[in-house]
C-alpha cells in the first residue's frame, strides 16, 4: 500500500461526513449530496429506509458482496441524514463507546427493572 493513501477503515466515515458537510450549498446539478439536501429531510429519510431494506434483502439472500455495496449506500445516506439534522458522528461514536462492555441483555433487564 502506498504511504500517502488514506487508510481504509472506520476513519473513512469521518472523511465521508466532512465531504457531505462540504456539499451543503453546492450545486445540485453536479453533486448528488447537494441534490439530496435540496430535496429535504423527508426525501433523505426515505433514501435511508430504502437502502436499509436493500441491505437486509441481500443479507437474507446470502449475497455478502451485494450486502457490502448496499451497506455502503446505507452508511452514505445515513451520513447525509445526520448532516441534515446537524448531528455530528462523534455523538454517535460516543454512544457506542459508552455501551462498550455492557451486554444488550443486561441493559434491557436494567431498563425493565
Ligand atoms: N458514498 C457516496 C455514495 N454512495 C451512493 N451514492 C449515490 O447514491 C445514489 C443512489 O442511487 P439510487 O438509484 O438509489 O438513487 P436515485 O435513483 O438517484 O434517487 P431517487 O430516484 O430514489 O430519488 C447513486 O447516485 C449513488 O451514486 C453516493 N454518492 C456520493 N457518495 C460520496 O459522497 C461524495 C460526494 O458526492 P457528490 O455530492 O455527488 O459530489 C462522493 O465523493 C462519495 O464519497
Amino acid at each position: 500500500m502506498s504511504e500517502d493513501k488514506a487508510p481504509v477503515n472506520a476513519e473513512v466515515l469521518d472523511r465521508l461526513y466532512a465531504t457531505v458537510q462540504a456539499r451543503k450549498g453546492a450545486d445540485p446539478e453536479t453533486s448528488y449530496t447537494a441534490k439530496l439536501f435540496h430535496r429535504g429531510t423527508a426525501k433523505i429519510a426515505q433514501k435511508v429506509g430504502e437502502e436499509a431494506v436493500e441491505t437486509v434483502i441481500e443479507a437474507v439472500r446470502g449475497d455478502t458482496a451485494a450486502m457490502a455495496s448496499e451497506s455502503a449506500d446505507l452508511l452514505y445516506h445515513l451520513m447525509v441524514l445526520w448532516a441534515d439534522a446537524g448531528l455530528e458522528p462523534a455523538a454517535v461514536w460516543e454512544k457506542l463507546a459508552q455501551r462498550e462492555g455492557t451486554s444488550g441483555i443486561a441493559e434491557k433487564k436494567a431498563r425493565k427493572a
